[in-house]
């Protein structure tokens, strides 16, 4: 049996990260990496790095929901490769409710194949309050974990992380909670996190609380001054928004991550990405947004 763990957590709290951290610790094992996204766009598929068993992208719908019979394609497409991994790491869209995946891996096809090696929840400390008021997955996210990450501690208050254990306790008693940085726990607690075989809900209320996701263009370059003032006073509905653009002077391609207003710039490793940003939000006016970009460019 090949042991698969699933990497949840809500939008930006950190799960391609850890996932990232992870496939630079693993050294010498085959991990396979399953990645899903919520927007028709995938651009996680490419921040992954060094999934020696492969790295699958299911863009274009929630793996909780639309993409839910592509999920166990993938799967058995990654356990045909030869030599098979040693390992199968699925990261869930952001707002993937896990409870219809784990009934899904449960009951098909797989059981003799891949056994559940455990649910590890990225919770992202600054946004906690503000993810559980907005979605569903978020609760469900908490609800299903073996191991939660209490993740980005770096950029709140030293007592919230305690504060949040505490709220995390009353969803879920029996699981483990660690504080962390950019998912720095060591590998062994990941490996084997599985505490109890959880209960599945017979139904699920399933919906995305209204969240859409849209593709801006970015193909001319940008004044990188302007896209950061941009950036910062994003509307407080748009709650994700990555991908890669080029800035001035040089037009070097940058990675851009966004969580809220809350914005990252990074030089782009993949040389063969596409300039676009992917925004992730409720009620999004995109013409709004688009026009809002084109007025960072240079
Ligand atoms: N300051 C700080 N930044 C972090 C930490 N963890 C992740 N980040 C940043 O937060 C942003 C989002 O992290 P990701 O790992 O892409 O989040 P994700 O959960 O994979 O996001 P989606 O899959 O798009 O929902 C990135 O720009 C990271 O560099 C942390 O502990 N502290």
């Amino acid at each position: 049996m090949i042991p698969l763990t699933l990497l949840t957590g809500f939008l930006g709290a950190g799960k391609t990260t850890l996932l990232n951290r992870v496939l630079s610790e693993s050294h010498g094992s085959r991990m396979a990496v399953i990645v899903n996204e919520f927007g028709e766009v995938g651009i996680d598929g490419t921040l992954v790095e060094g999934a020696q068993g492969g790295v699958v992208e299911l863009a274009n719908g929630c793996l909780c929901c639309a993409t839910r019979g592509q999920l166990l394609v993938a799967i058995h497409a990654v356990l045909q490769v030869a030599p098979p991994p040693d390992a199968i790491l699925i990261e869930t869209s952001g707002l993937a409710d896990p409870f219809p995946v784990l009934s899904e891996l449960a009951h098909s096809s797989l059981v003799e194949a891949v056994q559940v090696d455990g649910v590890i929840t990225v919770v992202d400390a600054e946004n906690f309050d503000r993810n559980l008021d907005s979605a569903e997955a978020a609760f469900q996210q908490i609800t299903a974990a073996d191991i939660l990450l209490v993740n980005k501690t770096d950029l709140v208050e030293l007592d919230i992380p305690g504060l949040i254990e505490r709220g995390i306790r009353v969803l879920n008693p029996s699981a483990r909670v660690l504080p962390c940085i950019s998912g720095d726990v060591p590998l062994s607690v990941l490996i084997g996190a599985r505490t109890s075989e959880k209960p599945l809900p017979t139904e699920t209320k399933h919906g995305h609380d209204n969240f859409e996701s849209t593709v801006l263009d970015a193909s001319l370059p940008f004044d990188p001054k302007r896209l950061e003032k941009w950036l910062g006073a994003l509307p407080c509905d748009v709650f994700r928004t990555k991908g890669f653009v080029r800035v001035t002077p040089h037009r070097n391609r940058v990675t851009v991550s966004a969580v809220g207003t809350r914005y990252w710039l990074s030089p782009a490793e993949s040389s063969n990405a596409v300039d676009r940003l992917i925004v992730i939000g409720q009620n999004l006016d995109r013409a709004k947004l688009q026009a809002g970009l084109d007025a960072c460019r240079e």
